[in-house]
């Protein structure tokens, strides 16, 4: 199969980047100083082991892409970016292709599949880093990430097989999972943090923030009905797999935020402020964490910088 990494930076740039080392057809999609340094001097990924220098071809738009009947496209542009994403995938790619949902949130798959009726997503358990142009960093120092895979709404078939084998090649752990959607709605209980990181003062509030906004979100999705995979499947499938290699491991928002390149909230704690207000359940610690990202991502104030103390007082 020949893939096509739809936003290369922090996850599409590992993902990418490892996947051809391992001999697999990779073509990323960038855009901006990102593709600019890719072209002239090849995506650098910074590994636990190594800094490797990789001569992956890359492009601008899907437009400059030769579609074949086996190209899978690994969708990794943030939430906010997919509709811009799929307006130029649906102008060139034909209808049939593949379209792998490799992001956080869970209103991807359904706009996805608008478009492409071959809808997949990958529950991503890969911290990664994106600050520098051209430049990717692995922050697991054992595993890369785990990217199980499965067919949306469910199920799974030969091509999501096919593609995790070859992620495994790659030095992934892959599985094929008829309820990936489960698992990613256990992902977006964990990704809560995500805009407490990147709006809150590291501090002993934190664990309050996210109590709060867990307790919410749980309620929240309970109502809806929706089914999550528990938080001690999720701590067994990860075991051991995933580890910090030291340094600092800031959330994908906090650095959307550092590099000024939007936010992805609305399809994090936004995601579960809208389903509270679809089944009855009041959210407003997600609600606030929600406007206080945007109000950082509005007026450029340094990420992480609200104080939790006064901002639970403010609640
Ligand atoms: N980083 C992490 O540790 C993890 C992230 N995730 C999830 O993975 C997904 C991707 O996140 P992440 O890799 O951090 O995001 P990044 O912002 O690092 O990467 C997305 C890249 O796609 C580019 N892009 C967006 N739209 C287009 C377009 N139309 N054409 C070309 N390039 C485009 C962006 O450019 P620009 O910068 O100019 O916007 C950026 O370089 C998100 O859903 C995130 O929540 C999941 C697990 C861990
Ligand atoms: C949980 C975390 C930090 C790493 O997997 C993540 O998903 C993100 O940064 O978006």
């Amino acid at each position: 199969m020949r893939y096509v990494i739809f936003g290369a930076g922090a996850v599409g740039g590992v993902v990418g980047g490892l996947l051809h080392r391992a001999g697999v057809d990779v073509t990323l999609v960038a855009r901006g100083d990102h593709l600019r340094v890719i072209r002239e001097r090849g995506l650098t990924l910074d590994t636990p082991e190594a800094v490797l220098r990789l001569d992956v071809p890359v492009v601008a738009d899907a437009g400059e892409l030769t579609w074949t009947e086996d190209t899978v496209v690994l969708l990794s542009v943030k939430s906010q970016q997919t509709e811009a994403a799929l307006e130029d995938l649906a102008a060139y790619a034909p209808p049939s292709t593949p379209v792998v949902a490799m992001q956080n949130g869970v209103a991807n798959e359904p706009r996805i599949l608008r478009r492409f009726a071959r809808t997949y997503a990958i529950h991503v358990v890969l911290p990664a880093t994106f600050l520098t142009p051209g430049t990717v960093v692995q922050g697991s120092g054992n595993r890369p990430g785990i990217l199980d895979i499965g067919r949306y709404p469910a199920g799974v078939d030969e091509t999501a097989g096919a593609i995790a084998n070859d992620l495994v090649e790659a030095g992934f752990l892959s599985e094929p999972r008829a309820d990936i959607m489960a698992w990613k709605h256990r992902k977006l209980l964990n990704n809560l943090g995500n805009g407490i990181n990147a709006a809150i003062a590291p501090g002993p509030s934190d664990e309050e923030i996210y109590a709060r906004c867990l307790a919410e979100a749980e309620a929240a999705l309970a109502a809806a009905g929706i089914s999550v995979v528990t938080a001690d499947e999720d701590r067994t499938r990860r075991a051991g797999h995933i580890t910090g290699r030291g340094g600092t491991n800031n959330s994908s928002t906090w650095q959307s935020l550092a590099r000024g390149s939007g936010v992805e909230i609305d399809y994090l704690s936004g995601e579960i402020v809208l389903l509270g207000r679809l089944h009855g359940v009041p959210t407003p610690v997600n609600e606030a964490i929600q406007r206080a990202v945007h109000d950082i991502a509005r007026t450029g104030a340094e990420p992480g910088s609200i104080d939790g103390t006064i901002f639970l007082a403010g609640l």
